[in-house]
């Protein structure tokens, strides 16, 4: 039985935000009603089906009549249950089924097949941006990484030399270059088309930017202008540059027939959810999910004329994504908790930070799958779900449940995050300048 009474008293955040234990039995409800319908249950299942008469085991799983008893089971086992908890496990057993035929079902097709394609990761040179190198390096891509620091870029190619699927056919490059100005990213776009025997790259990755927390009023405002600058302008100012080359119009002879395109940002779940202490992050991070909307928009008015086939069009299709990882243990992440303030912390201890390979890996297996806005972890697709809008979604069915039932959790959440925060002005008064309390 869900447990509501109960966690209201407990407060999510003692529990985790997510007990198991509350929730499987409920799940269970559904599954048990489908323990093949025996009346007498209180056996196992292969006992009983052991001893069964072959032709009264055929007439009992003969589909109809498994339907109809499945149906007079459900009915019978729910009798005691009310509807909302029967309507609410039954939406969790059909987010679950959903789940497992999306994993192991047909028409798993690679939409982000990246061998010999050519692809530019921005902040490339550490955290999760080298992470990202290395992985589409093991899967047969060139790799340019761009950053400003150049000892770091150069350690990166040779270890994505180290990690390259085929040393001979591939080639890496890095461009050191500050992304905070326009015409940098330009020059990286020229010269990668140039390193590439003057062809554009197949993929853009922007995965540069940092954050640095603080509470805004204790955080200078230049340095918010600066966190823009380093968040949002170095995402946006690459992606301009990029789809400038992309999206110029070629005859019909130039414009390739199978490749497709990929421009990916990298974005945080504190796009979808606010948290104390974020304020010079956020507002970048929540814009760039903006552009990436309008721009899978936008995208498509060049992808009709690419697909028309007649005159001229850009050169290929051009599909655009998001990544929205939570704590990534990365030097980036390291640098931050030096002032990030205490309450942020204790707000976001329900985060576990993911190793940079692993934030890597998720993400290219959703880009294989062919997401749009991609989360890394459960609490991440739960803050997805809460703010999804009018972003397009990655399934009808599972991107709708996942709302609604975010939406139900999140009533609870953002209270308790405000509260948390009154607790704690209450209890430590104001903050000093660097965040931890002043007593
Ligand atoms: N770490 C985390 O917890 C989370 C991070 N993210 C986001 O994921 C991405 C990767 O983060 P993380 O793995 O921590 O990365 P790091 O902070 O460890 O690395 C950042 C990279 O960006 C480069 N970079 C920074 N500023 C510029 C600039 N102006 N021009 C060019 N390159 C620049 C850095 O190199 P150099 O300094 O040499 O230029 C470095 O390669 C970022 O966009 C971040 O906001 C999202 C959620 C959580
Ligand atoms: C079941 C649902 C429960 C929901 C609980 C909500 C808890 C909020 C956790 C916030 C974590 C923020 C991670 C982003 C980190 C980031 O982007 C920075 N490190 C910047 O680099």
């Amino acid at each position: 039985m869900l447990q509501f009474h109960a966690l209201k008293r407990q407060k999510w955040s003692d529990l985790g935000y997510f007990s198991v234990t509350d929730l499987l039995p409920q799940v269970c409800l559904p599954f048990r009603c489908c323990a093949f319908h025996f009346e007498d249950n209180q056996q196992d299942a292969p006992a009983i089906l052991s001893k069964m008469d072959p032709r009264e085991l055929i007439a009992r799983f003969h589909p109809p009549q498994l339907f109809s008893s499945f149906f007079s089971s459900l009915h019978s086992s729910y009798n005691n249950t009310s509807t909302p908890v029967l309507g609410a496990s039954t939406l969790i057993c059909t987010i679950i089924v959903y789940t497992i035929a999306k994993m192991f079902g047909p028409g798993s097709r690679n939409e982000f097949n990246v061998e010999g394609q050519t692809v530019v990761i921005t902040g490339g040179s550490e955290g999760m941006g080298k992470a990202v190198a290395l992985e589409l390096s093991a899967k047969g891509a060139n790799v340019v990484v761009v950053a400003r620091t150049v000892s770091k870029l150069v350690t990166a190619v040779n270890d994505m030399k180290t990690k390259a699927a085929n040393k001979f056919k591939q080639k890496f490059h890095y461009i050191s270059a500050d992304l905070t100005d326009p015409a940098e990213c330009e020059r990286i776009i020229a010269e990668v088309t140039t390193w590439n025997s003057g062809a554009a790259p197949d993929v853009v990755w922007c995965c540069a930017g940092f954050s640095r927390p603080g509470f805004f009023v204790d955080v200078p405002i230049q340095e918010h202008r600066q966190q823009m600058d380093t968040v949002y302008w170095t995402a946006a100012n690459t992606a301009h540059a990029t789809l400038r080359n992309w999206l110029q119009p070629v005859l019909p002879s130039a414009q390739m027939k199978t490749t497709r395109r990929h421009l990916i940002f990298t974005c945080s779940t504190l796009a979808f959810v606010p948290i104390t202490g974020y304020s010079p992050y956020s507002p970048g991070k929540a814009a760039i999910r903006s552009l990436s909307d309008t721009l899978s928009q936008e995208i498509e008015m060049y992808n009709g004329a690419y697909k028309r086939h007649r005159g001229a069009a850009p050169a290929a299709d051009v599909r655009i994504h998001t990544v929205f990882p939570m704590g990534i243990l990365s030097p980036g992440f390291d640098n931050e908790e030096k002032t990030k303030p205490e309450l942020t912390k204790k707000l976001e201890e329900a985060d576990k930070p993911q190793a940079p390979a692993d934030v890597a890996k998720i993400a290219i297996s959703a880009l294989e799958r062919g997401e749009y806005l991609i989360t890394t972890n459960f609490i991440g697709s739960m803050m997805k779900g809460t703010s999804l809008g009018a972003s397009p979604k990655n399934s009808i069915v599972g991107d709708t449940l996942l709302s609604c039932l975010s939406h139900l959790v999140f009533l609870q959440v953002i209270p308790d995050l405000r509260n948390k925060a009154f607790t704690w002005g209450k209890r430590n008064g104001l903050p000093s300048a660097n965040g931890t309390p002043a007593s």
